[in-house]
This record gives structure tokens, sequence and C-alpha cells, in this order.
């Protein structure tokens, strides 16, 4: 049981260390009181390490310090607590599988996914409460049409809205939602913005947000968090300074054209040679009946930059999965790659994947965690596998393994990353970084950047969007934040369904 009257959470001079280690993780003690009729965000470049703390991670010292009134004293907090991060578990499963008919024995259709987190909900509900708490969480957040699907086969959006849900299913005493919206097309994200916003009391809703993140309107308070610790917490108005102060650090690393840099020094000048690059001739693609694209027809030449919009669902990792030949119906004469129609015999997916680099949130979620940063920015010279490559290699032919460690060095240079680290220890920013190089690596015709750049901090950004500006290749970009895109001439709008594809002009045009 909670007490609605009684603070959710008190930090009274708290410090915070992981458990085993003595160096804590803010060097300033935190003081902070949160009311159960306030609604808090977090927001800062430490805000997760924040809302860890409370979720009761960490172990605070002296334990006093750090207390949950509103919880009768026998309930452990961590255990009534719902922490739900996104930035780099989006779906479970590579590309391809999510076209395959046979199912690994744990997959699960979205309905098993959800019922059992009501297993672990710890408030004694009797199973028809239970049950009218999964209804209402299903209809609220509009998963009804996907409950039979099976949940690799669910898009990032889809599978966002499906997380959310599992943590409401839990039934918790507060839930900590850390960029709920990243990756979210504007409708979705107002959607569940309002959605988190009425949820309160049952359970409180806090919010992790980044600092260019549009505050909801029905936030009430703000913390922001560096990494010495808390800087301010209160009213909107009380922190409106240090939330400016946050912004313009942004805007000066972005207007800072001090870099000096071109990509022509660690990759050779894009090659020239056949113009049509990808040329996809009238593809219509169904799941079931249910038409996701509809007589699509593309074009993309040599040097042109686009951006693949369209709402979550649409179908745009669908499109991209015909390209890298990850789709069953990839086999198509009615899709040219250098104006060749695809055909068994002719290519295979090595072939076709020999060109392409490629980064997103699902070779993110799987990369594996043991491979040192040197050794994942490597695996771009191999197709098909995440094995770094042996002495020869795909493009042994035109690299020599020297040559391919002295471009891999460079890269992490530049971009500040350290070779020896292993993936799973570098920040989720210099993940990104590395899986970037990774896609870069090769110097390929068609470079994909699917959400490549959200969760990196805003210099890397910059740099980032600044080495494709230099680079010149063939680019397709995905991304819902046009800070977190590479410039872009021209875009092509997914609607889904029935619905035909719009292409045209960036400029002048609404993301
Ligand atoms: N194998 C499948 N079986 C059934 N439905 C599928 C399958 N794969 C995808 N879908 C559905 O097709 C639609 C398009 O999915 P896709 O992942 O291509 O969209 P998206 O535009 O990339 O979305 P997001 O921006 O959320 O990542 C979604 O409704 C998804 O649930």
């Amino acid at each position: 049981m909670t007490n609605p009257n009684k603070p959710l959470v008190v930090f009274q001079n708290c410090i915070l260390r992981p458990q085993h280690f003595a160096k804590e993780i803010f060097p300033n003690p935190t003081t902070l009181t949160i009311l159960p009729t306030q609604k808090w965000a977090i927001t800062g470049t430490d805000k997760t390490r924040f809302l860890e703390a409370l979720a009761g991670r960490y172990t605070a010292i002296p334990a006093e310090s750090r207390s949950y009134p509103f919880l009768e004293k026998s309930v452990w907090p961590a255990s009534v607590t719902s922490l739900v991060t996104f930035a780099t578990d989006i779906r479970p499963a590579y590309l391809s599988a999510r076209y395959e008919s046979y199912r690994e024995p744990e997959d699960v259709n979205l309905a098993t996914f959800l019922k059992k987190s009501l297993d672990s909900a710890t408030d004694g509900k009797s199973p028809e409460e239970q049950r009218q708490v999964y209804e209402s969480v299903v209809k609220r957040l509009e998963l009804e049409p996907l409950l039979s699907q099976w949940i690799v086969t669910l898009s990032n959006g889809q599978m966002r809205r499906a997380r959310i849900a599992r943590g409401l299913l839990s039934s918790p005493k507060m839930l900590l939602a850390d960029e709920p919206f990243l990756g979210l097309d504007p409708v979705s994200t107002s959607t569940l913005s309002k959605l988190l916003g009425e949820l309160a009391p049952a359970p409180q809703v806090i919010l992790g947000l980044r600092a260019h993140e549009p505050v909801p309107d029905w936030i009430s308070h703000v913390a922001v968090i560096d990494e010495s610790g808390l800087i301010k917490g209160g009213t909107r108005d009380e922190v409106r300074e240090n939330l400016q102060e946050l912004v313009d650090r942004r805007t000066s690393i972005f207007i800072d054209r001090s870099y000096n840099f071109t990509a022509a020094k660690l990759l050779p000048p894009i090659r020239s040679g056949i113009d049509s690059i990808i040329d996809i001739d009238d593809i219509t693609i169904a799941y079931k009946g249910k038409v996701v694209l509809k007589n699509l027809k593309w074009t993309v030449r040599r040097g042109e930059r686009w951006h693949l919009r369209g709402n979550n669902g649409t179908g745009k990792s669908t499109l991209l999965s015909l390209i890298t030949a990850d789709h069953p119906q990839s086999w198509n004469s009615k899709i040219n790659l250098f104006n060749e129609p695809r055909k068994v015999g002719r290519q295979n997916y090595f072939s076709i994947n020999k060109v392409i680099g490629h980064a997103s949130p699902e070779i993110h979620a799987i990369f594996p965690s043991t491979l040192t940063a040197f050794q994942t920015v490597s695996t771009g010279f191999t197709v098909g596998s995440f094995l770094p490559p042996s002495s020869a290699s795909h493009v042994a032919g035109i690299l020599t393994k020297e040559e391919q460690n002295k471009r891999i060095h460079s890269l992490l240079e530049y971009f500040n990353v350290n070779p020896e680290a292993l993936f799973s220890d570098l920040s989720l920013n210099d993940q990104k970084l590395a899986l970037f190089m990774r896609a870069i690596v090769k110097n390929p015709e068609i470079l994909i950047l699917d959400e490549a750049f959200s969760g990196m901090n805003d210099e890397s950004i910059f740099r980032c969007k600044q080495f494709v500006d230099d680079w010149g290749g063939t680019v397709i970009a995905i991304g819902h934040v046009e800070d977190e895109i590479p410039r872009c001439g021209k875009y092509i709008r997914l609607h889904g369904g029935d619905n035909l594809a719009e292409q045209g002009d960036v400029e002048n045009s609404v993301i």
C-alpha cells in the first residue's frame, strides 16, 4: 500500500555509490524532495544515473539519506519501481529474423509478451482485476491490432509502446521512463506523452528527457543533472535558466566550425561509375494481406542523400530490408542495384552487402559485446557476420590488411574512441560512434544510417554529420529528429497501408 500524502522520494545529503565500489557516482551529495502532487522530468548529461538512483539502485550513504516515505517501510523500493530505458533496446532480433516463417521457441506474440509481466505484479490483484488492467493498458497504448503479431515483427515504434505497456502491467508504484519518445514520430510522441501524463497517481511517473527535447506541458518540475550531480531541481520557472544553459551549450557545439576536417583524409574519394544506384520499380509488400508498401517506385542516384520519412509502422525498415536483401521478397527483378536486376544466381546476399554500410538500432541491439572497439569497426569489412575479418576479407582486393588496420585506427583516433575498450564497456555514445565507423570504414557505395546518431551526445552528432557531409557518397538516413540526421537533399515519405509514397526536395519541406 502507498500513502498518497507523503513524499515519493527524499534525498537528504545523500551520497550514492555503486555496490562494491568506493567511488560515489556524483561528487556532490544530493538533496531533493519529490512530492506526489508534482510531475517531474530529469534532464542533463547524467540524467540516466539519477533515474537509476531514484529507482533504488546504488547504495545510499548514510542509508537513511534516501527514503521513499509514500511506501510502507517493509517494501523494497526497487521491487515496486519500473525503470524503462530505450536507448539500446529496440527490437530483440536481427532484421532478417522478422521475415522468417520459422520462429525460435522463445519467440512469442505480443499478447504473451505482455501477459508475462502480469505474473510478476506484486500488488495482489485478483485475476479479474488483472484482466481489466490488461485490457485498459492495451487499449490506451493502441496495441489491440498487434496482439497476435510476433514481437520480433513489431516496428521500433510499436515495440516502444509494447515495452511501456509491459512496464505498466507489472503494476509499479513508480514508473521511470528514460527517453520514452526516442525514435517515435510526432503523432506517437504526443499520444504517449498524454498517456504518461494521465497515469499518476497509479503509478507515479518520472520522465528522463534529453536536453533539447521539449518538456511536456504536464511536467511541473524539472531536475537538471550533470557529472557533478544535481545542479538544480524545482518548478519549470525555477530551472528555466539552467535549461537554457543546456540548450546554449548544445548550440555552441553545433555552430563551432573549428574542426577543420575533411573525410577525404581518412577515406578515398568516392568512386565514379554507374549513376543509378538503386532503382525500385513498382513493388507492393503485404504481411498476411495487410499492405505496408504499395506500388513503390524509387530511384536513388549516385551521391544523393535521401531522408526516408514516415510515421512509426509505415514500412521504412521493410523498405531498407528489401535493399539489403534481408527480406524474402528482395529477390525480385523490380529491384535494381547499379542497373542490375536482382536475380538469384546473378547476385547473392554477400555481393549486395559488400557495397552497403549500415548502422541501425537492430544491429546495435544484437552486436556482440565482447569485441573491442577496434574489432567492432573491423567487422565493417566483413559481410553477414559480426566476426572480425580474417587475413583475407571481402575488400581485401582493394585494401591490404595493413591498410585496413591503419584506416580503423585513424577513424578511432579521430572520433576519440579507445581501440582496446570492450564494446560492453563503452558508453552509449561511444558504442554508437563505433557502429557508425563500422558502417563507413569500407567506404561503401551506399551508406544506410537508421537512427544512427540518436543516443549520441551533441558533439558526436555534430562530428558524424560533418563527416558524412564531407564524404560525398550515397546516403539513406532515417530519423525523426532533424538534428540527428545528416544533411539530405531529397526525401521519400512512406504513408503505410494502401497509400502511395511521396517524394520531394527537403528544402522547405516539413520533417
Ligand atoms: N514479418 C512481419 N509480419 C507481420 N507484420 C510485420 C512484419 N514485419 C513488419 N510488420 C509490420 O509492418 C509494418 C511496417 O513495419 P516497419 O518496421 O517496416 O515500419 P517502420 O516504418 O520501420 O516503423 P518504425 O519507425 O516504428 O521503426 C508494421 O505495422 C509492422 O508491425
